[in-house]
């Protein structure tokens, strides 16, 4: 799939160059990519909210272009924005929802009554959408993006400006509702530690190219490797430590600090400090880090995905 987008006096910006992805039914996949690397652009693509300049997409079954309706009436879409209206009450909002998704009223109310259980809703039911938290106010548009179960979930940024105890508090949500009903879920994120722990599978995306799609341990396996740091008294025994011939290959050198990337650190670690005992160089403070995503990005692009995505 590809998207391009005219811009007045100008060439036109290619959003999309390439997306090529299959998703199993089941899975929790993450979309990762810089800012502006095109992950809404496929995602309203995905979700028929956006026609493809060429390519097709089947989701859930069904093509995008030629049947964008078959498509809708099976996958939930929560954007980046809220979905409920400011004015309205939470409980209204879901039964209107539901209404909308063509339930009955006696459905509807029942399938809300649902939700509000599973998402804890029940002490704000009542209350209009405008004074809830970030936390509780997010966890009402889940909740309206699975009114219709539907068997494919999008979540764009689900988790964005909420503090770590409601992000975790929303991820137990989302996280029982498929186990329950076995929900596909395809998400974007900043959060790469969320990423990490909750996708059984990881897709980047940069300048409108999938880059790189495996599991979280496999891409930094592969990629990115373990880090060991070492710290020195002084500079020049960092220096020296960096030049010895039995150390891992390509360290980095920072004032009186070493760091090496290797296949396996805790397992290299006790002999590199050998070589240096031998070699008469102390070590002050000896570190093993495993790889993050943001080390993926970084071996694959030479930049932080981090610092980027600020
Ligand atoms: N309507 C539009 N007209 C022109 N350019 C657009 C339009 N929509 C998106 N773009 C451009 O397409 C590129 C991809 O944008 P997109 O929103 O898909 O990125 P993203 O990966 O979702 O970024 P972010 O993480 O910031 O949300 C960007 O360069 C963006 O400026």
């Amino acid at each position: 799939m590809r998207r391009d987008f005219a811009v007045k006096g100008g060439p036109p910006v290619e959003a999309v160059r390439g997306v090529d992805l299959d998703v199993g039914r089941g899975e929790l996949v993450a979309f990762l990519g810089p800012n502006g690397a095109g992950k809404s652009t496929t995602l309203r693509m995905l979700t028929t909210l956006l026609p493809p300049s060429a390519g097709s997409a089947e989701v859930a079954g069904h093509d995008v272009t030629a049947d964008p309706a078959g498509v809708r009436r099976r996958i939930g879409y929560i954007g980046q924005g809220n979905s409920a209206g400011h004015h309205q009450r939470v409980r209204d909002e879901l039964v209107t929802q539901g209404r909308c998704h063509g339930l009955s009223t006696v459905e509807a109310r029942r399938r809300t009554d649902e939700l509000v259980a599973d998402f804890d809703l029940s002490s704000f039911a009542d209350r209009g959408v405008g004074t809830l938290s970030g936390g509780q106010r997010r966890r009402l548009d889940v909740a309206m993006g699975l009114v219709h179960r539907p068997e494919l979930l999008f979540l764009d940024e689900p988790s964005s400006g909420l503090d770590p105890h409601h992000r975790a508090n929303l991820w137990e949500h989302i996280v029982r509702q498929r186990e329950r009903d076995g929900t596909t879920i395809f998400m974007t994120t900043h959060y790469l530690d969320e990423a990490d722990t909750m996708a059984e599978r990881v897709i980047v995306i940069d300048h409108g190219r999938v880059i790189a799609d495996d599991t979280a341990p496999v891409l930094k396996a592969r990629l990115a490797g373990d880090r060991i740091t070492l710290t020195f008294a002084d500079p020049l025994d960092a220096k020296r430590a960096a030049s010895l011939s039995a150390s891992p290959p390509g360290p980095a050198v920072d004032g009186s600090t070493v760091e090496y990337r290797v296949p396996d650190g805790p397992a290299r670690l006790p002999a590199l400090l050998r070589e240096l005992c031998d070699a008469g160089i102390d070590v002050v403070t000896a570190a093993v880090s495993r790889p993050t995503l943001d080390d993926v990005f970084l071996a694959l692009t030479g930049r932080s995905l981090r610092e980027e995505s600020r």
